[in-house]
């Protein structure tokens, strides 16, 4: 794992190697490790002349000796799990907790959405001097864009930077047939992100956000939307709440200025289409008559997932047929089933298209 762009804080980057081994050590469960590169910590601490935060971090080593701390943090998460809220019907747990180890500089990002996201940790890591100017970090944000153009692993990212388990609300187990049980399970999930520091994502958040007037039979829709917008309003805690959508247009209105921003995640331009490809193809060697940059102008519409599947497709040629590398015939057949997967996507997406318009005819 890289940390360089996010180093905690600037005296302390002679320390970043050791909190670098400490992190690693921490994801890998290496008990031993994890020890070292802490005590490795102190000692730093204390060349720094830190000694006050030095004889702190000792004390906490000390106290803790005997258990590791990074099996102490997955056994809080598991425990955690015991107290998973649950749906009542099926007892199915309504949110997935991990702990993503994806980092920030792993993506592509716009220059913007870049500046976005940058902002979004620099707020969380100054929450303390924010409020003692009377002000908070954002918490409640929403990502809007195409599908497989970053916005999940973008969550994932952001966990990681932050140092938050990353809880990911299960739509299919808080949607219930039961009137008014989606409600509940709501509250279920908020009381839960309430009372431990979490990054609360609503992945889909269309399927709960939906317009309060898009038609359905008990008027259950303007329910749920209702008292989402009530438990978010009075949701104040650590956690970082998270809301993607692909539809942005059937997102209640109302729900927009609840959230404090609202970053766009876009299909890549084709500057950022080529550092994908290039960083993609880094593993294999690319023939001399391969166009990179105007590839890449062909590309242009496609998603970030998209060419991800063309690139390792154009790999599994170039592995399968024992070819030395990646030639322009490999990656025009590559590009040419990628365009045909999409063009079959987009015949199912109006398909269903078609389907939800006329039974929405149909009930009015
Ligand atoms: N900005 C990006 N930089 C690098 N890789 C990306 C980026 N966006 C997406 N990818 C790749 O595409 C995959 C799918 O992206 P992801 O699931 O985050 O998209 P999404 O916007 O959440 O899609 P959906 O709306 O369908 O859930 C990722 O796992 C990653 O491999």
């Amino acid at each position: 794992m890289q940390l360089k762009r996010h180093a905690p804080h600037p005296t302390m980057s002679q320390s970043s190697e050791a909190i670098q081994k400490l992190l690693l050590a921490h994801f890998r469960g290496d008990e031993n490790g994890f020890r070292d590169a802490a005590w490795d910590v102190v000692r730093e601490e204390r060349r720094l002349n830190h000694s006050v935060f030095a004889n702190e971090l000792e004390k906490i080593l000390e106290r803790g000796n005997g258990q590791s701390p990074s099996k102490t943090f997955f056994a809080t998460l598991s425990t955690n799990n015991g107290n998973m809220p649950k749906d009542s019907d099926k007892n199915a747990n309504l949110i997935e907790l991990s702990q993503p180890v994806t980092d920030l500089d792993e993506l592509i990002l716009s220059p913007e959405l870049q500046r976005g996201v940058d902002r979004i940790i620099r707020e969380r890591r100054s929450s303390e001097l924010l409020r003692s100017h009377g002000m908070k970090p954002a918490s409640k944000l929403l990502f809007c864009g195409p599908p497989g153009c970053g916005k999940t692993v973008a969550a994932a990212a952001l966990a990681n930077a932050l140092y938050l388990p990353l809880a990911t609300v299960r739509f299919d187990a808080v949607v219930s047939s039961y009137l008014g049980e989606t409600a509940a399970n709501l509250r279920k999930v908020f009381d839960y992100a309430r009372v431990r520091p979490v990054l609360l994502f609503f992945d889909e958040f269309d399927a709960i956000g939906k317009e309060r007037t898009a038609m359905d039979e008990h008027g259950e829709l303007k329910r749920v939307v209702n008292s989402f917008l009530q438990m978010l309003d009075s949701f104040h805690s650590e956690t970082l709440t998270l809301a993607a959508t692909n539809h942005q247009g059937l997102i209640d209105p109302a729900l927009w200025r609840r959230f404090d921003d609202i970053l766009l995640f876009d299909k890549p331009s084709p500057d950022e289409i080529e550092t994908l490809l290039c960083r993609y193809f880094r593993q294999v060697t690319l023939s001399k008559s391969v166009r990179i940059k105007s590839i890449s102008k062909r590309l242009v519409g496609m998603s970030h997932a998209d060419i991800e599947r063309l690139a390792s497709d154009a790999i599994k040629d170039v592995v399968m047929n024992e070819r030395g590398q990646v030639t322009p015939s490999v990656l025009t057949s590559a590009i040419e089933r990628q365009e045909k997967r999409i063009g079959i996507t987009q015949m199912g997406d109006s398909a269903v298209e078609t389907t939800t318009a006329k039974r929405s005819r149909r009930s009015q």
